[in-house]
């Protein structure tokens, strides 16, 4: 019952202080535009205190180079929209699949800040409004914030990435930066119908170039991002990954 009455509060709240975020995003601003973010931000960080959430942030100064780049990070669950409005930074836009458009106030203020909304049944659609925000990333110093899982996973451990962002990135020749978020299932499981208060680690890593890489370079990038990202996470989330070691920078366990 507590499981259900957290996340019903949780929706409850994102409705709710979206309806509120609407008013002052359209006082502050009169319309879309990236500078919403910040407003929407100061609202979602209060959630974390709703819940009993506490992040602990490792590299965040990386995110703040005022440059356009493309962020990419693993994705949980709805709860990670906090661990995002968390270490988000200045004109950072993402990428939402467009059901979520449709959610009423929580639709209105995404597309308020900024969000760019796909397809996901619609592969070339959704590719060329990814298209068109690489086309436009530069000049307007944008950041880019996408999922490469595509999707939520309560896995513990990653999907194979969607190549998307790859093709984004190398397209507007800018850095891929990514942000592992430690599992939430210490204190989150749906399934067991588990909804506590935890901690969650977030690492940023080091930016990995995409200067003079081509389309054909992809496959690599995507998966030099995917190792890194999934070794991260066994370490954040303290699970001892195939060879039984926990995390390949620590000693094998005894
Ligand atoms: C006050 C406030 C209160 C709170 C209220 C809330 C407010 C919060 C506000 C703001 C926070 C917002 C929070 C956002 C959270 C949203 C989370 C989500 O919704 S996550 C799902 C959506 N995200 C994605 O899906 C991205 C990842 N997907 C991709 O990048 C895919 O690549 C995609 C969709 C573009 C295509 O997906 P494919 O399923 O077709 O798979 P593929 O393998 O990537 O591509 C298929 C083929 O197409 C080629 N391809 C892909 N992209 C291409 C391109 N750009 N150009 C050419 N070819 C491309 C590939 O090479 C591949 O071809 P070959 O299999 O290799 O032959
Ligand atoms: C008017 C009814 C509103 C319903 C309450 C709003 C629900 C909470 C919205 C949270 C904001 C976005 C959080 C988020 O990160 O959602 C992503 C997931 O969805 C991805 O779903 P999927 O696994 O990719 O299908």
């Amino acid at each position: 019952a507590n499981f259900y009455f957290r996340i019903g509060s949780y929706c409850v709240l994102c409705v709710v202080f979206s309806a509120v975020a609407c008013v002052v995003c359209v006082l502050c601003h009169g319309g879309r535009t990236v500078r919403n973010m910040s407003i929407i931000k100061r609202f979602v960080r209060i959630f974390k205190y709703f819940y009993g959430i506490q992040f602990e942030t490792y590299g965040e100064e990386k995110l703040h180079d005022d440059k356009p780049c493309v962020i990419i990070s693993n994705h949980q669950s709805i709860l990670d929209m906090m661990g995002l409005m968390e270490v988000l930074p200045r004109n950072c836009i993402q990428i939402a699949k467009r059901e979520l458009f449709y959610m009423g106030p929580v639709g209105l203020i995404m597309y308020l800040g900024g969000v760019i909304f796909i397809n996901r049944k619609r592969t070339s659609a959704a590719m060329s409004a990814m298209e068109e925000v690489g086309n436009t990333l530069v000049q307007e110093n944008l950041k880019v914030w996408i999922y490469p899982e595509g999707t939520r996973n309560e896995s513990y451990d990653l999907l194979p990435f969607k190549k998307g962002a790859f093709y984004l990135a190398v397209q507007a020749q800018v850095p891929v930066i990514p942000v592992v978020y430690s599992s939430f299932s210490s204190f989150y499981h749906p399934e067991k119908k588990i909804f506590t208060s935890g901690k969650i680690k977030v690492e940023v890593l080091d930016p990995i170039k995409t200067e003079g890489l081509t389309v054909t370079d992809i496959p690599k990038l995507l998966e030099t991002c995917h190792s890194v990202m999934r070794e991260t996470f066994f370490r954040l989330s303290n699970k001892p990954n195939e060879n039984g070691t926990n995390g390949p920078t620590s000693q094998p366990m005894q």
